[in-house]
């Protein structure tokens, strides 16, 4: 727990506030810009986690602490359990009728997979951005809005979209037009507008599954910088096949390799430079994967 900085107590509100958000039941005050607070606070920990699909085992045993206010990436070879990982961060795999989870991941504290626990209630708090952008074919104002009406949110509609796309970085390309369709816009303002459409429900944490994979080289760096100004505001987790981009973008990073084990964790810095395991090492210099 923070404390040099006095922030405990925003922490626990917050806290507070999520768990009471996860059941359903109690409004979160819109802290929206609250400012900066940098922080080594845990947001999600995965305890012993594993995940199945029928009788694969897709994760072993995952233990990880992700931080608040960082960007953490995933990387590993193909079929490694990164997407699993993620999407077990918000509950994403109940879709899927073969997926089965054993251990916790909790959020702030509170394990997801609690039988009080509102998924819905839960996507709000922990957003998440896909790898090929998917806009409603409706108005670029009404993608931004849609969460706010579904969720019934009391807010100011026209202030929370203008926020939400001039946070994702797309609010000058678009501000003239917010009537036309999301469709007919690039691929990488397609999916700066779904970040706004997340950032709009007030998440603490999103999460980005290869966000920039099907995106030119410009619309690429373009979310890379987007992801960094997140960071100030979100917990950010992010799933890339590239090595160099999680380099660039991460404070963290955690290595999974074939079987579903995350085999080494700790700052990007540390894991590219210098890792701990001999498999790491191979995996980012090329040597396999
Ligand atoms: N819906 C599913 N049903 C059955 N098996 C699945 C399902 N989704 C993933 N798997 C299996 O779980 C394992 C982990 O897959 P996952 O997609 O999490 O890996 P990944 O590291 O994200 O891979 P990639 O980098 O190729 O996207 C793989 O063996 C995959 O075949």
């Amino acid at each position: 727990m923070a404390s040099e900085t006095g922030t405990e107590v925003t922490d626990e509100t917050s806290t507070e506030a999520s768990e009471q958000s996860l059941l359903g039941t109690t409004e979160v005050a819109d802290d929206r810009g609250a400012g900066p607070v940098a922080s080594t606070e845990t947001v999600i920990e995965a305890r012993h986690l594993d995940v199945f699909y029928d009788d694969v085992q897709a994760l072993q045993d995952v233990n990880i602490e992700i931080p608040e206010k960082q960007v953490t990436a995933m990387i590993g070879p193909s079929g490694c359990g990164k997407s699993t990982f993620l999407r077990s961060i918000n509950r994403m795999n109940d879709l899927v009728d073969a997926a089965r989870i054993e251990g916790e991941l909790l959020f702030r504290g509170k394990n997801v997979y609690d039988e009080d626990v509102d998924p819905v209630a839960l996507r709000r708090k922990i957003g998440m951005v896909f790898q090929h952008p998917n806009p409603f074919p409706k108005s670029i104002f009404d993608n931004v809005a849609y969460g706010l009406r579904v969720q019934d949110m009391d807010v100011d509609e026209q202030q929370v979209v203008e926020e939400s796309l001039k946070k994702a970085a797309l609010w000058d390309e678009v501000k003239d037009q917010l009537d036309k369709s999301a469709l007919d816009l690039s691929g990488g303002q397609q999916q700066r507008l779904c970040i706004a459409r997340a950032i709009a429900v007030d998440p603490e944490v999103i999460l980005m599954d290869e966000p920039a994979s099907a995106l030119d080289p410009i619309a690429t760096s373009k979310i890379e910088d987007l992801i960094d100004d997140l960071a100030e505001d979100y917990t950010v987790v992010i799933v890339t096949h590239n090595m160099q981009q999680a380099a660039r973008i991460s404070d963290k990073t955690a290595v999974f390799l074939t079987g579903g084990e995350l085999v080494e964790f700790d700052d990007t810095e540390k894991i590219f430079e210098n890792p701990e395991h001999q498999r790491v090492e191979d995996y980012i210099t090329g040597k396999f994967g």
